[in-house]
């Protein structure tokens, strides 16, 4: 019988709804992957409602909890690091060393780095620094890494201006140290109103993938951690890099249809579990170039 992988989760919690942690663990464990979730943040609700409470994880707390892992002999057990919503730059620093110490306990362990920042205009909320951070810091350690367009813009310092300006953009990340890098969305002039696109690249070449876009009144939060999250699970579980992209474009499809089909802000991840595991569509990843 294979082995169930295990993964460290280290994102937000939210007690009502889906972001970070909230969008990422169930769908993980229930794809087969056992889940370590380190919450860095506990909000009552994510950002984007415009008003929450709750508090961020004291960063010092990151390194007491992962060397309680340590002590009772299991962080050799860990085969990847997912980081996402980060509540502090502070924290991010702690994030890295972790990094460090797993890739010493387990030197196959994955460190996978979805770069979470504020988009003010959208109510994503993230403290100023940690962008600073995810910039300078995080992209040179891990070993993919999940943008969306805003945050690949970042990363680039300016806005693409067509679709190959924008593999280019990501190409460029690959320079950084990454063995991957997962645009979760394109944003670019002239692309296709109708649809919903996906770029992969690697040093082995460049994937794009296009889905439905479906409409929403407001759009649902939380769609990137889902997608991340995924992602990194079917690698875990055997997937190659295609593989994992299609199955995750796929999957995260089934969970949106199904929230909008039931007129929902948040996820219907609990309504969606089994099309999830099981997604009826299939998109294709075409090579590029
Ligand atoms: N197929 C889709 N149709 C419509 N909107 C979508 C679809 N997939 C994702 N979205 C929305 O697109 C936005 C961007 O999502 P994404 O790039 O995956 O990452 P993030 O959630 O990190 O911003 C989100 O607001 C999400 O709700
Ligand atoms: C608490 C929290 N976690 C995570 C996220 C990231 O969500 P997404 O997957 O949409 O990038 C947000 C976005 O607003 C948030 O408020
Ligand atoms: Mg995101």
């Amino acid at each position: 019988m294979s082995r169930t992988p295990h993964l460290l989760s280290i994102q937000s919690h939210v007690v009502f709804g889906h972001a970070g942690n909230r969008a990422a663990v169930f769908p993980v464990e229930r794809l087969g992957v056992n889940v370590w979730p380190l919450n860095t943040v506990q909000f009552s609700n994510h950002t984007q409602y415009g008003q929450w409470t709750g508090e961020v994880l004291s960063p010092n707390q990151v390194p007491v909890l992962v060397e309680g892992i340590a002590a009772i002999g299991e962080l050799g057990n860990c085969d990847a690091v997912l980081s996402g919503y980060l509540g502090s730059a502070a924290q991010g620093r702690e994030i890295l060393e972790v990094v460090a110490r797993i890739k010493q306990a387990n030197p196959r362990a994955l460190y996978l780095c979805d770069p979470v920042m504020g988009h003010p205009e959208k109510g994503c909320i993230v403290a100023p620094e940690v962008s600073t951070f995810l910039l300078e810091e995080a992209a040179a350690v891990a070993d993919l890494l999940c943008p969306n367009q805003l945050e690949l813009n970042s990363f680039a310092c300016r806005r693409p201006t067509s679709l190959e300006d924008c593999v280019g953009m990501a190409r460029a990340l690959l320079e950084r140290g990454p063995k991957a890098i997962l645009v979760k969305h394109l944003d670019y002039p002239g692309r296709a109103a109708e649809d919903f696109e996906m770029l992969l690249v690697s040093a082995e070449g460049t994937w794009h993938l296009r889905r439905p876009l479906l409409a929403f009144p407001r759009q649902p939060v939380g769609v990137g951690d889902l997608t991340s999250g995924v992602f990194l699970a079917r690698l875990l579980l055997g997937n190659d890099l295609i593989e994992a992209f299609e199955f995750s474009a796929a999957a995260v499809h089934e969970v949106l249809l199904e929230t909008q089909a039931c007129g929902s802000y948040e996820l219907e991840l609990v309504r969606a579990q089994d099309r999830l595991v099981h997604p009826r569509v299939k998109f294709e990843a075409r090579r590029l170039g």
